[in-house]
């Protein structure tokens, strides 16, 4: 019997075992932390100094149960960091969306993206949105701020697909600002991990109550009835005081 390569692909085994049994309140966590971003815009893990430094491990998590495990054989260093270099697949590309889309029906979100070539193609190869991110500044920096890159994003696409942006949003007026410069909707990482660390999920419901509250009390003083007020000419940008 001639022999076949085997070839065991983590990624696509995973998204096909997990995708199908997801539902939508869940899609957009397991896509950040499984699929796109880091497989396809970062097919390696950065240098995490402070998880080398403290031995980090990664989490077992519930919706991987009987599928993966994080254990990994690493004495030293990042477990997180051994784990991402067994299991990421650095041959994800492009193309893999539209097997992706082929296996389920939940609306597929391009995270990572920084640049207008990118925002560019996820609306050629048609996703539901995309969301800019430097994956909170962990994997490399120098990246710039998301919300410096925002804007060339938003023209990129040209309302064809929502955009969504992370990184450093901590008040009401963050998100106030993303909207300004076109973002659809602004998501948090950190905060109410924090608020999580304090107090539970009452902590990270205080967290999401303080962004609210913020964020409605900008639209007013800011003159804004309603979300669809906002608009570009309620912030100023270190460009426009270059014209
Ligand atoms: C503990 C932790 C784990 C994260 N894991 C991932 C990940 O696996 N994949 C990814 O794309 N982003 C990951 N991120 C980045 C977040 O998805 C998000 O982009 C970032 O936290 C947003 O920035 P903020 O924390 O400043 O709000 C992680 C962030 C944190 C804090």
């Amino acid at each position: 019997m001639a022999s076949e390569p085997v070839n065991v692909n983590e990624f696509r085994e995973l998204a096909r075992q997990v995708l199908p049994k997801m539902f939508y309140p869940t899609y957009l966590r397991a896509l950040w932390r499984t699929l796109l971003p880091d497989a396809m815009l970062a097919p390696r893990l950065g240098r995490r100094e402070a998880d080398i430094k403290n031995r980090m491990v990664a989490p077992q998590l519930k919706n991987f149960e009987g599928i993966l495990s994080t254990d990994v054989n690493s004495d030293e260093g990042s477990k997180v960091e051994a784990f991402v270099k067994e299991t990421f697949d650095a041959s994800l590309c492009w193309e893999d969306i539209e097997w992706l889309k082929s296996i389920t029906n939940l609306p597929i979100l391009i995270k990572g993206v920084l640049t207008h070539e990118v925002a560019r193609k996820a609306v050629e190869v048609v996703v539901a949105g995309i969301v800019v991110s430097n994956h909170g500044g962990h994997q490399l920096d120098y990246t710039p701020t998301t919300i410096s890159v925002l804007e060339e994003e938003v023209d990129a696409v040209g309302g064809k697909v929502p955009v969504l942006l992370d990184g450093g949003a901590r008040r009401g007026t963050d998100v106030f600002k993303a909207l300004a410069l076109g973002a659809q909707a602004v998501l948090v990482g950190r905060p109410v991990i924090y608020g999580l660390a304090a107090n539970g999920e009452h902590g990270v419901r205080r967290v999401i109550e303080m962004l609210k509250d913020e964020f409605e009390l900008t639209m007013a003083l800011c003159g804004c009835p309603g979300v669809m007020d906002i608009t570009r000419s309620h912030v100023r940008t270190e460009c426009d005081s270059m014209l």
